[in-house]
């Protein structure tokens, strides 16, 4: 079968060519949330940009859904916890738009020192007003840029170009790097308080809403000028038309808005506000490269591969996956076989990662796929590298990860231990070579486990007769020993016993194992 994807945005046809040779596309946008509702059971994957508002009722509606893709920077318009909660991967296009936004934060910024848009206005009415639009230079004047990511960067170089003094602020950027190229890194006040011009390239989330407020537009200079290509929002609408009008700013460009389209907004009925529709990534490169990105990363994850820009997972570099392909694989056995030797309520998983596997950056990934193998098994909800961790949390599960050089003679060692109401039980686990993943330790005895296939562990008392009395039973049961190990401490003390088998254990056999005299627990396992 087909996968289905909707398209509710105008999305490049390069990215929907790519789309069509894989998947049954439909597109349809200016769709209602009701509407989106009503139809959105039907597909595998959604394709949005700005314009369609991805609700939490949408997403659930979405029983099919694996996939949401923003073709673009901005995900303030997926609900990215609802999507997060049911396991589907939202990713984005953060690349692709960059210099669009740049090239168009640039235009307006030019403009606004020039009066461009109004004097074209003026003179197609028919006038020839030179005076009323005498500009000011940008050359030597202070540029305060709030957010230094890949916007705010190339607005600086670009800037800077122009022998603007560049200062920014931007707490997740070091001083250093914003030097790099040429910009000082400031507080927000000292920002306010020194720029001739304002940019802000900032996500809208909670610190940023309403950043610059009435309160901080008192605290700039007079004459200021303000330019908002990043989100409705950030800037306070009513704060900037009240000191529009006040006289206090002389001038903003906005390509963005509260609410778009912007029918109530007090900045369209003011002269020195200058206006584009959301038009920053409207370039017909960056609507070529989000698109296909976007399309892309689509047919990956329906494919069951990865996405480059996941937003609401931890990523992989590109480089980095088969270097992990193994651990992870393993790290979800183990995950698996420990969910099946526990009995009682998970409380807390604790993963340590020894040795060179501690030097990954990717554990978290790995962690995620741990959980996976723990929770999939006895969840009714299906559970991936994406809600994993929000299942965990929401079902009261601590999960911890530690780094260790400590590998206990082996070059890399994960250990994973899962503590529920009624016991602890461990597993660690090695991958040897790309292709020789072994399970180590279970319960603190070593083992040497191919995690593969049926398994009988058992603890026992290390005495005579026991281990064959079990055999005898899995005989008579026509089940197969294809291997047996047994680890202990101390000869006549406990002692654990793993018996790989060929096919699955009835449980009446195990039932009989466990009365034996001298087994404490025997457990059967699938891995
Ligand atoms: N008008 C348009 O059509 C377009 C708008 N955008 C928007 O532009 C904005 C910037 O995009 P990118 O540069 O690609 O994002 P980015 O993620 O590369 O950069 C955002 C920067 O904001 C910084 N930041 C986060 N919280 C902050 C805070 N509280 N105070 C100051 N800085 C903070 C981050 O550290 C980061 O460096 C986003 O809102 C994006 O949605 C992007 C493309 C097109
Ligand atoms: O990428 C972004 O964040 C943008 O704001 C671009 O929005 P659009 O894709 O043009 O609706």
């Amino acid at each position: 079968m087909r996968y289905r994807v909707l398209v509710s945005d105008p999305l490049a046809e390069e990215g929907l060519d790519i789309l069509k040779e894989f998947c049954d596309v439909d597109v349809n946008t200016g769709l209602t949330e009701d509407q989106l509702v009503a139809t959105i059971g039907d597909y595998d994957a959604l394709l949005v940009r700005s314009g369609t508002e991805v609700t939490a009722r949408v997403i659930d509606a979405g029983t099919r859904l694996k996939f949401i893709g923003r073709a673009g920077a901005g995900v303030d318009n997926i609900n990215i916890d609802a999507a997060t909660r049911r396991g589907i991967i939202v990713a984005n296009a953060p690349e692709g738009n960059t210099l669009a936004a740049t090239e168009h934060t640039m235009a307006m910024m030019l403009s606004l020192a020039r009066n461009i848009p109004q004097a074209s206005a003026s003179l197609k009415k028919g006038e020839w007003k030179r005076s009323k639009f005498m500009g000011v230079e940008l050359n030597d004047k202070t540029l305060g840029i709030v957010g230094l990511g890949r916007i705010g960067n190339e607005v600086a170089k670009r800037a800077r170009a122009m022998e603007m003094k560049c200062i920014a602020y931007d707490p997740f950027i070091s001083k250093e790097r914003a030097a790099k190229i040429g910009v000082e890194l400031v507080s927000l006040d000292d920002l306010f308080r020194r720029s001739d011009v304002i940019t802000v390239h900032t996500p809208l989330i909670k610190e940023t809403r309403h950043m610059i407020n009435a309160k901080s537009i008192a605290t700039m200079k007079d004459g200021v000028r303000l330019i908002n290509c990043a989100r409705g929002g950030i800037i306070d609408e009513k704060a900037l038309a009240d000191g529009i009008r006040s006289g206090k700013v002389a001038g903003a460009a906005v390509d963005v808005f509260e609410s778009e389209p912007p029918t109530e907004s007090p900045l369209l009925g003011l002269d020195r506000v200058i206006v584009t529709p959301h038009l920053g990534a409207s370039t017909v490169e960056a609507q070529k490269n989000v698109a296909t990105s976007v399309a892309n990363q689509c047919i990956s994850v329906l494919e069951g591969g990865p996405a480059k820009y996941v937003v609401n997972a931890p990523m992989v570099p590109a480089e980095q996956q088969a270097l992990i392909e193994p651990y992870a694989t393993l790290a979800q056995k183990m995950g698996s076989l420990l969910i099946q030797l526990t009995e009682g309520r998970l409380e807390s998983i604790d993963v340590t990662y020894g040795g060179e596997i501690a030097q990954v950056p990717n554990t978290k990934f790995i962690t995620r796929v741990i959980l996976k193998g723990l929770l999939d098994p006895i969840l009714q909800m299906p559970v991936n590298i994406v809600n994993a961790e929000f299942v965990a949390k929401e079902r009261g599960i601590r999960v911890s990860e530690t780094t260790t050089e400590e590998a206990h003679g082996f070059r890399n060692l994960i250990t994973i231990a899962a503590t529920t109401d009624r016991m602890t039980e461990s597993v660690s686990g090695n991958v040897s070579a790309p292709n020789r993943a072994r399970i180590v330790n279970i319960g603190g005895y070593m083992t040497d486990l191919t995690p593969t296939g049926h398994v009988v562990i058992s603890r026992h008392i290390d005495k005579p007769g026991v281990i064959g009395k079990a055999a005898t039973i899995l005989g008579r049961a026509n089940v197969n020993i294809a291997g047996m190990q047994v680890g202990r401490h101390k000869p006549g003390e406990e002692a654990l016993m793993v018996l790989t088998v060929d096919s699955a254990v009835p449980a009446d056999a195990m039932d009989e194992i466990r009365k034996i005299d001298g087994i404490h627990t025997a457990k059967h396992a699938e891995i």
